[in-house]
């Protein structure tokens, strides 16, 4: 795995894996709080948009250090008028209906608060230039299939490699795709459907440096300068020197999250005994495993299953991806492949 941007807030593991419990206890204190949504984070401010104003907001003492993350639902009270210098007090965090967040690697236990309340993870890949990791992004999946998000594959530079053999290795899963390319005129082909995948949706994109995610954000969000704008009137830095997420309004609703930190996910806070169930073309082949199997050792029924072609010709390099990811997380082997 790469370099990580601690730009993030940081939380501590606790006992509910999905861990993302609302404190209702001063509930009743602010019942003249307005709600917005978290559009960005920086240095211990967030921009909140309420009725498409953003209100700039620190975190009120009583939250201590709970983090807040973009996409979170909240509670505003004091100066909500968003005018220039105004500060208002996030008082409460709604609960969140999904909650992505990873670990700086698979064994280490302090958790990394990425997007609450995203629905979708759109894992951008290049087709070539930088060639796709295939294990990368199943550590992806299975991170978006923790969270509780849609997985969508975006698959960019089509014109350099066709995503067809790419496109083999999922068959068994049944994957929702995207395919574009930047034209000779610089349009993006694939441009339309992936505004259709999009549309009304939460969507996280996530990717490697290079595989055209950005060329991919600016098309998608236009006005993308203007929207971010607003966080840096609130912090004085630029889109590029901030690492963390950034929430941008899709022209036909739904909105974009941009992650430019994240590169990938570590794993540490995710059961090792869920894994197989974020493999769904392999579940089904674990039923005569012994009890207690952890599919990683000689006695597992998925070796025979896969043999026998049951989850298709990309059957064997999935339960190898499924087996690294287990090893890695138990700590036996680094991950070198992301
Ligand atoms: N051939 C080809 N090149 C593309 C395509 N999309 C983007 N690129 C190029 O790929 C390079 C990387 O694109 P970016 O959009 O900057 O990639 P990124 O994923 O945002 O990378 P970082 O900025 O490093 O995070 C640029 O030179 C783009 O012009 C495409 O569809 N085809
Ligand atoms: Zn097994």
């Amino acid at each position: 795995m790469g370099r990580w941007d601690d730009d993030e807030s940081r939380v501590r593991v606790r006992p509910n894996p999905r861990g993302s419990r609302p404190r209702t206890k001063d509930r009743p204190k602010h019942e003249d709080a307005v709600i917005g949504m978290v559009t960005g984070v920086d240095r211990g401010r967030w921009t909140v948009l309420v009725d498409g104003r953003p209100i700039t907001a620190m975190r009120a003492r009583e939250l201590h250090r709970t983090s807040i993350v973009v996409g979170d639902r909240v509670a505003l009270v004091g100066d909500t008028s968003g005018d220039e210098g105004s500060l208002a007090r996030i008082v409460r965090i709604e609960e969140r209906t999904t909650f992505l967040r990873r670990t700086a690697d698979d064994t280490d236990p302090v958790e990394r608060a990425i997007v609450a309340n995203a629905d979708q993870l759109a894992i951008v890949t290049a087709l070539a230039d930088p060639v796709p990791r295939p294990r990368m992004v199943d550590r992806c999946l299975l991170a978006a299939y923790d969270a509780g998000l849609d997985p969508l594959l975006v698959l960019t530079k089509a014109d350099l490699a066709s995503p067809g053999p790419f496109l083999a290795g999922y068959a068994g899963l049944d994957l929702p795709h995207v395919v574009t390319e930047v034209t000779d005129d610089g349009v993006i082909d694939g441009l339309a459907q992936v505004h259709a995948a999009l549309a009304d949706r939460t969507t996280v994109l996530v990717g490697h440096s290079g595989v055209g995610k950005s060329t991919l954000v600016n098309a998608l969000v236009p006005q993308a300068d203007r929207a971010i704008g607003a966080v840096n009137a609130v912090t004085g830095r630029g889109r590029h020197t901030s690492t963390s997420a950034i929430a941008l309004p899709l022209e036909g609703g739904g909105w974009v999250i941009d992650t430019p930190g994240v590169r990938s996910f570590g794993l540490a806070h995710v059961d090792p005994d869920s894994f197989i169930d974020h493999f769904p073309d392999l579940a089904e082949g674990t039923r005569d495993c012994p009890r207690g199997c952890t599919h990683d050792e000689p006695e597992c029924a998925l070796d025979a299953w896969v043999a026998d072609g049951h989850a298709g010709p990309a059957g064997a390099a999935r339960l190898e991806s499924l087996r690294r990811l287990l090893r890695s997380r138990s700590g036996t082997v680094e991950d070198q492949e992301d």
